[in-house]
């Protein structure tokens, strides 16, 4: 079993007994789910801000506990400070540490465009990321077969939300390529392995069609990888670990972008 597998199988248990605790209709009476969201496509792009979606997370099952000792507010609000085009926050807690409340809690302290960073398998958690005050959703073509890719993708529009498809290689990105999508994400991170390779942004690249904003993801800590990833037509950088592992996650982010 992959760790995808774990977490997913964990992922539906735990969607079945919030849909229990909290219904879809008690969701929608929560005062941001009638916020207009942001858009993370026009921050990703505008020559104002760096093309950076910087992460918020605690830790991670290829490195284990990150940072213990930072407030999710005091570091995404500095990171938006510091030129970030948009930020990612985790809410899953078995894997990542992450929870809804540190996404709200990101939501009070800034007006950037907010990722939910997670594992979406329903689209009760689509619902929920409305109206927790996400603006964009993440989906793992790992995770879910085409046509539930494309369905989600489709519900998140519905609800205003801008979708990031993920994928690791060739045939994910074939086959759940779809007109739902906003932007596409290469992760650089292999998940049975946990190396990491920018290489397999660089790869996929012209596999993009220009349609969707290309973003490539994980294992990136020098700013020369991303003129390199520029010149592959990479529009933004998804970083968490490079930052998250420092003292100070908004200096070192403030830092890598000055250095770009
Ligand atoms: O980070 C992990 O160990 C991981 C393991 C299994 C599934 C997903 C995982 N990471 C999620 C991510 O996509 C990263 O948090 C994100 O791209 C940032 O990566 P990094 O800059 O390397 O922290």
């Amino acid at each position: 079993m992959t760790i995808l597998d774990k977490i997913i199988e964990h992922k539906i248990k735990e969607v079945a007994t919030r849909k229990e605790y909290l219904p879809i209709s008690k969701l929608e009476q929560r005062p941001l789910f009638d916020i207009a969201p942001l858009s993370a496509k026009a921050w990703v792009t505008s020559p104002n801000r760096s093309g950076i979606i910087a992460e918020f997370k605690r830790k991670s099952p290829s490195k284990g506990l990150i940072n213990g000792n930072v407030k999710v507010s005091d570091v995404t609000s500095a990171y938006v400070e510091a030129g970030a085009s948009a930020i990612s926050v985790l809410t899953d807690e078995e894997f990542f540490g992450g929870s809804v409340d540190d996404l709200l809690a990101s939501r009070g302290v800034h007006r950037a465009p907010l990722l939910r960073k997670d594992f979406v398998v329903d689209e009760y958690q689509l619902i929920e990321a409305k109206s927790i005050g996400a603006d964009l959703v993440l989906l793992i073509a790992a995770c879910l077969e085409p046509k539930k890719l494309k369905e989600l993708a489709m519900t998140a529009k519905n609800l205003g939300l801008e979708v990031l498809m993920e994928v690791h290689n060739e045939d994910e990105l074939k086959g759940h390529l779809n007109e739902h999508l906003d932007l596409v994400g290469v992760n650089n991170r292999n998940l049975k392995t946990f190396e990491v390779s920018v290489e397999t942004s660089k790869r996929l690249s012209s596999l993009i069609p220009n349609e969707f904003l290309k973003i490539s993801e994980s294992g990136i800590s020098d700013p020369s990888t991303i003129r390199e990833l520029k010149d592959f037509g990479f529009d933004g950088f998804l970083i968490g670990e490079n930052f998250m592992k420092t003292e100070d996650p908004g200096k070192a982010c403030k830092e890598f972008i000055e250095a770009i």
